[in-house]
């Protein structure tokens, strides 16, 4: 549905495993805290995937489903992590409180944790989504946005959301964490007729273009990695919107917007005001968690993170 009512995210709630599981997000926070501390790369594969959730069907581990068709086959969504945290998770969650705490909502908790793991803000997120029975490829690709996508593309997807243009500037701050694979911003480079790299896109700082090219040369393994914010990588701040000011946005989608008149303004506010930036966050963030989710007797509380219950 193109317009998600308010009304459910209106029937989460912040006492709503205090009863029930009362440990819950302590177990989840410390299944991502253990988990990021072996891996650090562990936050940004957490955060993206909720976004990827959140996008299609509403936060509602839709993505986590596995099997022929489902969200994962679509090329989208291949290069998606951190399934095994959440699998670890509920683990945990199933001995102590079986049946109880759903997929959908250790997604969201999993990613508010991460971000505050890598340096950025705590948030408070109520709880209570249920886990989706539907999970389809066919359904990733008009809801989840490409690089190549304009601003004017970007804010229509994102206002199908009930987000906003100021949402959209916050959430890809999350960019400031976690890597990305040589494909995603390669329309930015043309071959020549010597089977090497040139520039394309001249909205690209040259040396930053020269730095990507030695990462993710014409030949590279298509398993090689880049991180999205060279500067700090693994940490949650406000980074991100300083690369763009200096032409240093790793996709396109990223670069737009500072070159838009719409969103410059936000982008230079956040570049120097980090405090700006994590309130902004904390608010668009919470937006992003409530997006389409099923409450009351809406989907299930699945057993295991990666089937439905039947
Ligand atoms: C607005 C448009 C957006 C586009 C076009 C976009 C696109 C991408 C692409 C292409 C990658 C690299 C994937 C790979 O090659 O492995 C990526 C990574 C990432 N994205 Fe976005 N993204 C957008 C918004 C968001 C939002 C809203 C969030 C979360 C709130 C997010 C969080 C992340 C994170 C954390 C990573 C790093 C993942 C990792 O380390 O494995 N992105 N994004
Ligand atoms: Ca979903
Ligand atoms: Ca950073």
């Amino acid at each position: 549905s193109p317009s998600y009512s308010s009304s459910s995210s209106a029937n989460l709630s912040f006492t709503f495993y205090a009863a029930s599981c009362p440990s819950a997000e302590f177990m989840v926070r410390n299944t991502v805290r253990s988990a990021s501390s072996v891996d650090p790369t562990i936050p940004g594969k957490l955060l993206r995937l909720l976004f990827h959730d959140c996008f299609v069907e509403g936060c509602d581990a839709s993505v986590l489903l596995q099997g022929n068709g489902t969200e994962q086959s679509d090329p989208a969504n291949r290069s998606l992590g951190g399934f095994s945290v959440i699998d670890s998770a509920k683990r945990v969650l199933e001995i102590f409180c079986p049946g109880t705490v759903s997929c959908a909502d250790i997604v969201v908790l999993a990613a508010r944790d991460a971000v505050e793991m890598a340096g950025g803000p705590a948030i408070q997120i109520p709880t209570g989504r249920r886990d989706g029975m539907v999970s389809a490829a066919s359904n990733v690709r008009p809801n989840i946005v490409d690089t190549s996508f304009s601003v004017d593309e970007m804010i229509k997807l994102f206002s199908s959301k009930g987000m906003s243009l100021n949402d959209l500037v916050t959430l890809s701050g999350a960019h400031t964490i976690g890597t990305a694979h040589c494909s995603a911003f390669s329309d930015r480079f043309q071959k020549d007729s010597k089977g090497k790299l040139t520039l394309i896109d001249t909205s690209l700082n040259s040396t930053y273009a020269d730095e990507l090219i030695k990462q993710c040369p014409a030949d590279s393994s298509p398993s090689v990695l880049v991180n999205n914010d060279p500067d700090t990588s693994f940490m949650f701040d406000n980074q991100y919107y300083r690369n763009l000011l200096s032409h240093r946005g790793l996709f396109q989608s990223d670069s737009v917007l500072f070159n838009d008149e719409r969103t410059r303004k936000q982008v230079e506010d956040f570049a120097n005001d980090q405090v700006g930036f994590f309130e902004s966050w904390g608010q668009s963030f919470f937006k992003l968690t409530s997006i389409g989710v099923k409450t009351g007797d809406e989907g299930e509380i699945r057993r295991s993170c990666s089937a439905t219950n039947t």
